[in-house]
């Protein structure tokens, strides 16, 4: 699903934020990448979603080399992965509904099949009845269900979470993460980049590190250690 081959990332002449990260994550897997503030854990997935150009090295996405991809390819290739931020990035003035029907919307999905799936992923994310609430009408924990059901309602099969539990206190985080645990049961790829150690620990995931823009180390399912 996702391949890193030797890639590093220098921002304008800077030391590097990533430097010689090789590293394969599968269909179907659930990884968290973790590491110290400053560590490099965004630059790696703003480099995942094509947001940053690799300075060095190659990185293969779904199939698709990004190296290669041209500007035009690009929007087309973020649809096709669902997103989740610390801070939710919701629409302020739309409802739950909205926020959601709109990412079917911009893959100019049928009005019939909006109206079919938006309720099923507001269900799932245990949202049905506060469809017509605003953002500000919800909690942190509820807004960030909104944005895992906006991130899923086009059956992405990858999501990338930067921090999706940054502003949430344990219960929700929790929630969060039982969610995601379950999405990725249902088959998507799931790569969460987290501080939250104590989830990290308790989720039984593997677990990728990043030391100063080093991978230092990759662990499968807490226990054994795997490719380094
Ligand atoms: N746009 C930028 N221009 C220059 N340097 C940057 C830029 N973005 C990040 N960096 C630097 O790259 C390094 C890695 O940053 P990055 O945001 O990837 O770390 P992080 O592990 O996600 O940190 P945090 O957990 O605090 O969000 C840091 O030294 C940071 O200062």
């Amino acid at each position: 699903m996702i391949s890193l081959e030797h890639v590093s990332k220098t921002y304008e002449a800077g030391i590097p934020a990533l430097d010689d990260i090789s590293l394969h994550i599968e269909p179907g897997e659930f990884v968290f990448i973790t590491g110290a503030s400053g560590s490099g854990k965004s630059t790696l997935i703003k480099l995942m979603l094509n947001e940053l150009k690799a300075s060095k090295g190659t990185i293969t996405v779904g199939g698709q080399n990004l190296n290669k991809m041209r500007h035009r390819q690009v929007p087309m290739f973020r649809r096709r992965i669902g997103t989740i931020f610390q801070n939710f990035r919701l629409l302020p003035d739309r409802n739950v509904y909205e926020n959601v029907a709109f990412a079917m919307r911009v893959t100019e999905s049928r009005k019939r099949d909006i109206q079919r799936r938006v309720p099923m992923v507001l269900t799932l994310v245990g949202l049905a009845s506060k469809y017509k609430s605003l953002p500000r009408q919800l909690s942190g924990g509820e807004q960030q269900r909104v944005a895992i059901a906006r991130a899923i309602v086009n059956s992405p099969k990858l999501i990338l979470a930067d921090e999706p539990t940054g502003n949430l206190d344990n219960k929700n985080a929790w929630e969060v993460m039982q969610l995601l645990e379950k999405i990725n049961q249902d088959g998507t790829t799931v790569v969460v980049v987290t501080h939250n150690i104590e989830i990290v620990k308790a989720m039984k995931k593997r677990v990728i590190t990043i030391k100063r823009g080093c991978l230092v180390s990759d662990v499968e399912g807490g226990t054994s250690p795997k490719h380094v």
